[in-house]
């Protein structure tokens, strides 16, 4: 019997190999985009089958402080109409980075002061970049010269917009929150980028994707350099795909447990990167198979180590450095040094617990390997990060009494995710 609320919860070992076929809620990264874009856009618009998370509710609840119309329908769906922005408001970002980052830049569009504020831990969070962006894109910020949470925005109801140079090594999110409110901006914006690689280009594209299906005009044709034309955003209604981000615990049940899972809903293509796992999980010895809308994963009987740049892909690390940990040759994961800056530095996060189970990790500055080792239970630490319980439960799937403390923290970007997790593996919650 699994205690849903015990903290540290009993992460469920299955007694044999599984055979499951999951569902997952909506895309996290997706939703936040569309309702951003639904705010700023000409008309109202529905977004379908959102992710109702705490990130995307703090998100909806960003933009009703503003003066946007976000409702349920009947069917579950989101209605949004833009509205009247035109009083203070407080923003709660939350630990949600699409809040912190995408809000500020369609702020200026506001006639109003906007306070930001947000968890403990998201007042260490990259956004200084951006803010000094917007400064030199007409808007007027007061972060006291912290270029941190908290931090107000002064919108004087239109944005000169223009060409900016950033250092968006840290996140990706610094890109795609200047593109998506750019249109709306007298000039538009000319983003360049100077510095290391930006991680997470998927999620660019995914950005530059979704404003042109708002009719928004984008130039990416040279690297490191985006481009929106001034115009109109136009009202569009959106189906927003399952996170594949968040199939990578449910995939790994297959993974690490010789069994079969399979994962409604895989979309033919898309900019998540979470379709990656089909790629990675394939790397590590698992059979792939996608058909008709349906990703089936089966697991072999011992994993393979990999040996993985996760640059384009970071958010995928928690959960694939915990299947390394189970492989019964080395791995590498490199080309993360920015997923220190994620909900906690996840590099040491994870070298810390997965060490705390018996695994072999060297950190390094930008990634960690991972050598066999004799796992054994004990108590996995979450730090407040989503991912980090993922890598939890993982681990739990094929080592007697491992303990995640903290597996709420999951509801950043999945609703119930213990019982959902429970039901998988043992097919009905129990
Ligand atoms: O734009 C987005 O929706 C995201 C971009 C990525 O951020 P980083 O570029 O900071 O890694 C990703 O890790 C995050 O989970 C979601
Ligand atoms: C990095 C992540 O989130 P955020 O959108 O808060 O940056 C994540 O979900 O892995």
């Amino acid at each position: 019997m699994t205690d849903l609320l015990a903290d540290p919860w009993p992460a469920p070992r299955p007694s044999d190999p599984v055979d499951r076929v999951v569902s997952l809620p909506g895309s996290k990264s997706l939703t936040n985009r569309a309702l951003v874009l639904a705010a700023i856009a000409d008309g109202p618009s529905v977004v379908r089958r959102p992710l109702r998370s705490r990130d995307t509710l703090l998100m909806a609840s960003a933009l009703r402080s503003l003066g946007t119309s976000v409702e349920d329908t009947a069917d579950g769906h989101w209605a949004v109409a833009p509205g009247t922005w035109d009083s203070d408001a407080d923003v709660d970002c939350g630990l949600a980075g699409t809040v912190m980052r995408f809000v500020p830049p369609v702020v200026g569009l506001a006639h109003g002061t906007v306070r930001f504020d947000g968890d403990p831990h998201m007042r260490l969070r990259p956004i200084g970049q951006i803010l000094a962006a917007l400064g030199t894109l007409g808007m007027t910020i007061d972060d006291g010269g912290r270029g941190a949470l908290p931090f107000a925005v002064h919108g004087a109801g239109s944005v000169p917009g223009g060409t900016v140079t950033i250092d968006a090594s840290a996140s990706s999110q610094f890109v795609s929150a200047l593109l998506l409110a750019g249109a709306r901006y007298d000039h538009g914006v000319d983003v360049r980028h100077v510095g290391k690689p930006v991680p997470s280009l998927p999620h660019i594209e995914m950005t530059v994707q979704m404003l042109r299906q708002h009719g928004v005009e984008v130039d990416d044709h040279d690297a490191d350099r985006w481009a929106v034309a001034p115009g109109p955003v136009k009202a569009v209604d959106h189906d927003i795909e399952p996170d594949l981000s968040n199939a990578a615990p449910f995939l790994a049940l297959g993974a690490a447990t010789g069994g079969r899972v399979t994962v409604t809903d895989w979309p033919a293509r898309t900019t998540q990167p979470g379709d990656e796992l089909r790629e990675i999980l394939s790397l590590m010895g698992c059979e792939v198979s996608l058909a008709e809308g349906r990703l089936t994963v089966v697991g072999p009987e011992r994993l393979t180590g990999v040996d993985l740049d996760l640059h384009d892909v970071g958010e995928l690390t928690p959960a694939v450095a915990a299947l390394c940990a189970l492989a019964d040759s080395p791995s590498h994961l490199r080309g993360i040094a920015h997923i220190r800056g994620h909900e906690t530095d996840r590099i040491t996060a994870l070298a810390t617990e997965l060490g705390r189970l018996g695994a072999e990790v060297t950190e390094r500055e930008d990634g960690l390997t991972i050598h066999p080792a004799a796992l054994h239970g004990g108590t996995f630490r979450t730090y407040a990060d989503h991912r980090m319980a993922h890598a939890g439960v993982i681990l739990g799937l094929a080592v007697d009494d491992v303990l995640v403390e903290d597996v709420a923290t999951t509801s950043k970007t999945f609703p119930d995710f213990a019982t959902a997790w429970t039901r998988a593996v043992h097919g009905s919650p129990s």
